[in-house]
């Protein structure tokens, strides 16, 4: 049953992010933020579960000490390989990671490419109502221009992409 699997994820990852904090200045539960990336693609009708359980799952590999093994033993090679697809190599340093977000957004999968989308609009929410403590102004411009040129690689869905237009069209000015 959906409702059940969807639960069982949500359960996973609270679990795993239960000492995370977003950086905003009340210190959100991280949880939140997977929460509300599977919450936008409900909003745009997407059902597609193993889509949905990957939103829910896609930073426990990224930011805690979930392997893809766990995953795929509990979850299925269905989910893990969304979540793979999403996955930053925290070895690598950050610019790399950055730049490969760039250059390999258009090849992934359909599903990946959702979650990609859903993810940017919630942290570019985020931002647009609070800068994230220890960050400047230069380092939010910085995060929009960067995050435009990763989604302008996504663009599978037209209610996904219009949200990030209108993020981008209020808060990216020509310099
Ligand atoms: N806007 C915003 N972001 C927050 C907040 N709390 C945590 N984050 C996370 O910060 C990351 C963006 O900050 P960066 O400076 O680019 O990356 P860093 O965390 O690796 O230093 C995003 O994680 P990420 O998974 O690495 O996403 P992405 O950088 O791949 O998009 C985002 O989810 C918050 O309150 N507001």
């Amino acid at each position: 049953m959906d409702l059940e699997k969807l639960l069982d994820s949500i359960a996973f990852a609270a679990e795993k992010h239960k000492n995370q904090r977003r950086k905003n200045s009340e210190a959100t539960p991280y949880i939140n933020h997977p929460i509300g990336v599977a919450q936008i693609l409900i909003k745009e009708k997407i059902d597609d579960i193993d889509i949905l359980r990957a939103a829910i799952l896609h930073d426990t590999v990224e930011d805690t000490d979930t392997t893809f093994e766990e995953l795929s033993e509990i979850f299925g090679p269905t989910v893990t390989d969304y979540v793979r697809e999403v996955t930053d190599d925290k070895t690598k340093p950050k610019h790399v990671r950055k730049q490969l977000q760039v250059d390999t957004g258009a090849h992934k999968s359909y599903g990946a490419k959702l979650i990609k989308m859903a993810d940017k609009i919630y942290n570019l929410r985020d931002l647009e109502k609070e800068t994230p403590v220890g960050w400047d102004q230069e380092r939010r411009d910085q995060y929009f221009i960067w995050a435009k040129k990763v989604t302008d690689n996504l663009k599978v869905h037209d209610g996904l992409q219009r949200q990030l237009q209108e993020l981008y069209a209020r808060n990216l000015t020509a310099k």
